[in-house]
C-alpha cells in the first residue's frame, strides 16, 4: 500500500510497548504524527530505564504531546523467567531515560490494567485490527500470549525492534538489547503464531540521523523538534563513543514507520529461534528453509515470522524529519 492509500484507509490502531527511552521519544512522536496510524494506548517495559520510569516518560511524553487521552498500561518490572536482574541501557540515554534533563513529574497516572491485559483487551476489542509496536524486550506481548490463548489470532500483527539478523550484536556480538532483555519472551512471541515482522539491527543501523539533520532540527520551532533537540545530546555523545559516528541510529522510529507503511522495508520469510542462554543469550537464528534438513530440529514444524532485510533509510530519515518539525 502506498502512503497516500495508507492515508485514505482508516488509520491502523497500534499501541506502542516501549521503554521510553530517546529513540523511543522520537518514536512516539513520530507515531502521534503520522496520519497512517492511531496510537490507542502506550504499555511500558524495562529496557533502557526500569519499568517504573518508563512509566513516567510515557506519562510525561504524552503531556509534552497534549495528548493525555491515550492510556498508558504499565508492563512487567521482571523478566518472563522472573530474572530481576535485568540490564538497563541507561548509559545510552541517561539515568532518567531522557537525557538527564530532570523534567517535572507528570500529573497522569497509568491506567489499572497491566499491560498484558491491556493488550489482551484491545486485541479482543478490535480482533485482526490492532498493530502492537514492540519497542523493548518481549515480556509484555509473551505475557499476553501466554494468558489469552486466542491473543496471537486476535492481535493484528506485532512488529518489534529486535534481534541482529546476520549481524554482530549491540550488547556483545551476539546478541541485540531487546532480545537479550528477555530472549525467553522473545522466543515466544516468535513462535506464537501470530503475525511478526521483526525489524533488527541489520536494518536499523542503516537509518542515520546525521549532526547535519540535528541542526536542521534545532532550526524548526515544531514542538516536537525543540523538545527532542534538548534531549538528543545523550544519544549523540553514546553513538559518538561506541560505534565512532557522527550520527545516532533510528531504531525506534524506524520500526514505528515501517508499522506505517510495511513497503519502506523489505522482507524475507523464515523461522525465528532465540538462544536463551550460554555465551549467545539473546542471538537470534533464522531459518530460511532453504535447506530440508533431514532431522527434526528446533526450527521444524515452527510458524514462520517476517524480518526486515533492508529499509528506504533516505525516505525513513525524510519521514521523521518532516514529521516532528512539522509539529
Ligand atoms: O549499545 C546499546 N546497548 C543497549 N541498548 C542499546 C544500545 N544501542 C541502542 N540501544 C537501545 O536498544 C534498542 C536497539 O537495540 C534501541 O531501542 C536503543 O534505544
Amino acid at each position: 500500500m502506498s502512503f497516500s492509500d495508507a492515508m485514505a484507509a482508516q488509520p491502523k490502531k497500534i499501541i506502542i510497548d516501549t521503554d521510553p527511552g530517546i529513540d523511543d521519544a522520537m518514536a512516539i512522536f513520530v507515531a502521534l504524527q503520522s496520519p497512517e496510524v492511531e496510537v490507542i494506548g502506550l504499555t511500558t517495559i524495562y529496557g533502557n530505564v526500569y519499568t517504573t520510569l518508563a512509566t513516567t516518560n510515557a506519562l510525561h511524553l504524552l503531556e509534552v504531546a497534549g495528548r493525555t487521552d491515550i492510556p498508558v498500561a504499565e508492563g512487567s518490572h521482571v523478566s518472563i523467567t522472573n530474572n530481576k536482574k535485568l540490564r538497563i541501557a541507561d548509559f545510552v540515554h541517561g539515568k532518567d531515560g531522557l537525557g538527564n534533563q530532570n523534567f517535572p513529574p507528570p500529573k497522569g497516572k497509568p491506567i489499572e490494567q497491566s499491560a498484558a491485559k491491556f493488550l489482551i483487551e484491545q486485541a479482543k476489542l478490535y480482533p485482526g485490527k490492532v498493530t502492537v509496536v514492540a519497542l523493548g524486550p518481549l515480556t509484555n506481548i509473551a505475557l499476553a500470549i501466554q494468558r489469552d490463548p486466542a491473543f496471537s489470532k486476535n492481535i493484528g500483527q506485532i512488529v518489534l525492534l529486535g534481534g541482529a539478523f546476520l549481524v554482530n550484536g549491540n550488547v556483545n556480538p551476539a546478541s541485540e538489547a531487546n532480545i537479550f532483555g528477555d530472549p525467553d519472551a522473545a522466543d515466544i512471541v516468535f513462535t506464537s503464531g501470530a503475525d511478526v515482522v521483526a525489524v533488527g539491527i541489520n536494518v536499523t543501523h542503516q537509518v542515520v540521523f546525521t549532526d547535519a539533520d540535528r541542526e536542521k532540527l534545532s532550526r524548526s520551532d515544531g514542538k516536537f523538534a525543540q523538545y527532542l533537540c534538548k534531549i538528543l545530546d545523550v544519544y549523540f555523545s553514546y553513538h559518538h563513543d561506541a560505534y565512532n559516528i557522527k550520527g545516532v541510529y533510528l531504531h525506534d522510529p524506524a520500526t514505528i514507520l515501517a508499522a506505517a507503511d510495511p513497503s519502506l522495508m523489505t522482507y524475507t520469510e523464515g523461522v525465528v529461534r532465540v538462544q536463551t542462554s550460554g555465551i549467545t543469550k539473546g542471538l537470534t537464528i533464522l531459518y530460511n528453509k532453504q535447506k530440508r534438513f533431514g532431522e527434526v530440529t528446533e526450527w521444524t514444524d515452527k510458524p514462520t515470522v517476517k524480518v526486515a532485510v533492508t529499509a528506504d533509510a533516505p525516505t525513513l530519515v525524510k519521514l521523521v524529519m518532516e514529521r516532528l518539525m512539522d509539529s
